[in-house]
């Protein structure tokens, strides 16, 4: 029993509450927005992992990681960002300024920019971390979640974004999940840039006015419009810009910023590109999509519930300025993020979320002491030939009846490990289906 000076870890103990010494008990909540995975949910979270893991090696991605902390500098972006208003940062002991990653393109970037030029690109990279928001609880909101990302580093053309949208678009079909339950918007930000260069907006407020419209399906339209005025755009732009934001064809796109465009001919052959995946049915062109990180430059994309019920599902796009902002060179790069928590609230609210019960193979039980030891050892044959085996080790002949009962269910055999009935230790192994071994 853990004593410190300042908390003491003590349950009801007689003895205490005989001394009248009984301390209080500690909150057993997790910190506020964070959440714990009893059995039962990391079974689930295990099955979601093991299938982002399962997509992203059909893809032939690597897997990496990164530190939960990096230094607060990879997120100080001017831009206005939400991500990085809600930092959950701190000075530690040593006095460095440093966060919780809130995203892991940062930190992904970093690692790319730390190898250098020595490894060969593409470089096709997926990772499953827990990223952090620091929010005022007043929202009531997570400030903790974990996210799938895919990305690849060094392919400057669209079939990047068609691999990642396809790698989205399997791993929904896995989940039984259809194009009719899920769509997938797609734009590109050069879309933007086409109309605010029509009003000579400078380049350097791109950014921010990206982050800004990106709040339209958040805010009220005149908040919008009032952040774009103090963000320097002149009214005569604004009305163009939330106009441009509605367009959802490309010949309304080619009349708005004509045909030649580039971002006429990335949309185009993406989309083209997604006939060859066979996924044109996922995706569907919406200029309203921006994305509210700083650094998408190209294609963005998000995945909605076609019943509106949740927030957006995941979400994507090109960065091609990311790693030249760290100081090294302009590197094409995309990919998207994935969080744990609305997938699994579209899930549930398509019936499409099975049971996760803890099983085993077998049951071993010694229902007397003199047999503890051979049963430890039918136990340990088991568990050699891979048979998940649930040895009770606890006093007496308690049993955990749940297990024997489901045992009992499906239970085509008992072999009786006890005085009263004669021993046929072959027989444990002779048993192909759960066997309680008593
Ligand atoms: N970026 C971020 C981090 C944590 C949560 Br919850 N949501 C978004």
């Amino acid at each position: 029993r853990a004593m410190s000076g300042d908390l003491a870890v003590v349950a009801k103990d007689k003895e205490a509450s005989s001394k009248g010494t009984m301390q209080t008990q500690i909150t057993t909540d997790p910190p506020r927005g964070t959440r714990d995975f009893p059995p039962e949910d990391m079974r689930m979270r295990t099955w979601l992992f093991d299938k982002f893991r399962e997509v992203s090696r059909l893809f032939a991605f690597e897997e990496v990681d990164f530190p939960m902390v990096e230094s607060e500098d990879l997120y100080t972006r001017k831009a206005g960002e939400e991500i990085v208003g809600q930092l959950y940062n701190f000075e530690d002991k040593g006095g460095r300024k440093v966060a919780l990653r809130p995203e892991l393109t940062p930190s992904l970037a970093r690692l790319v920019l730390q190898k250098g030029r020595a490894q060969s690109f593409p470089l096709k990279w997926f990772a499953i971390g827990q990223c952090w928001r620091y929010e005022r609880m007043t929202r009531g909101r997570r400030r903790e979640h974990y996210q799938w990302n895919m990305d690849i580093i060094g392919v400057p053309g669209v079939e990047a974004e068609a691999e990642l949208l396809s790698a989205i678009v399997t791993f929904f079909t896995k989940l039984n999940i259809t194009s009719d339950d899920v769509g997938i918007k797609v734009s590109n930000r050069k879309v933007l840039q086409a109309v605010l260069e029509k009003y000579d907006i400078q380049p350097d407020s791109f950014a921010a006015v990206c982050v800004i419209v990106d709040k339209l399906d958040k805010l009220p339209r005149e908040e919008i419009e009032s952040e774009l005025d103090k963000a320097g755009v002149p009214s005569v732009a604004i009305e163009g810009i939330l106009q441009a934001l509605t367009l959802q064809s490309f010949d309304d796109l080619e009349a708005l910023i004509g045909a030649e465009s580039g971002a006429v001919a990335e949309l185009k052959q993406l989309f083209a590109l997604a006939e060859g995946y066979g996924i044109q049915d996922w995706l569907r062109f919406d200029a309203s999509v921006v994305r509210g990180l700083a650094y998408y430059t190209g294609t963005v994309f998000e995945a909605f519930d076609k019943e509106k019920k949740l927030r957006a599902i995941c979400g994507g796009g090109r960065y091609d300025r990311l790693l030249s902002t760290y100081g090294g060179q302009d590197t094409p790069a995309c990919g998207f993020g994935f969080g744990d928590a609305v997938i699994v609230e579209l899930l549930k609210e398509k019936k499409l979320l099975r049971a996760f019960p803890h099983e085993v193979d077998d049951v071993v039980m010694a229902l007397d002491d003199s047999l503890k030891i051979p049963a430890a050892g039918i136990a340990s044959r088991l568990r050699s030939t891979g048979r998940v085996v649930e040895l009770v080790i606890e006093k007496g002949k308690k049993m955990k009846w749940d297990v024997l009962c489901d045992g009992f269910v499906e239970l085509w055999s008992v072999v009786w490990l006890d005085p009263s009935f004669p021993v046929f230790y072959s027989a444990a192994f002779s048993i192909t289906s759960q066997t309680i071994v008593i």
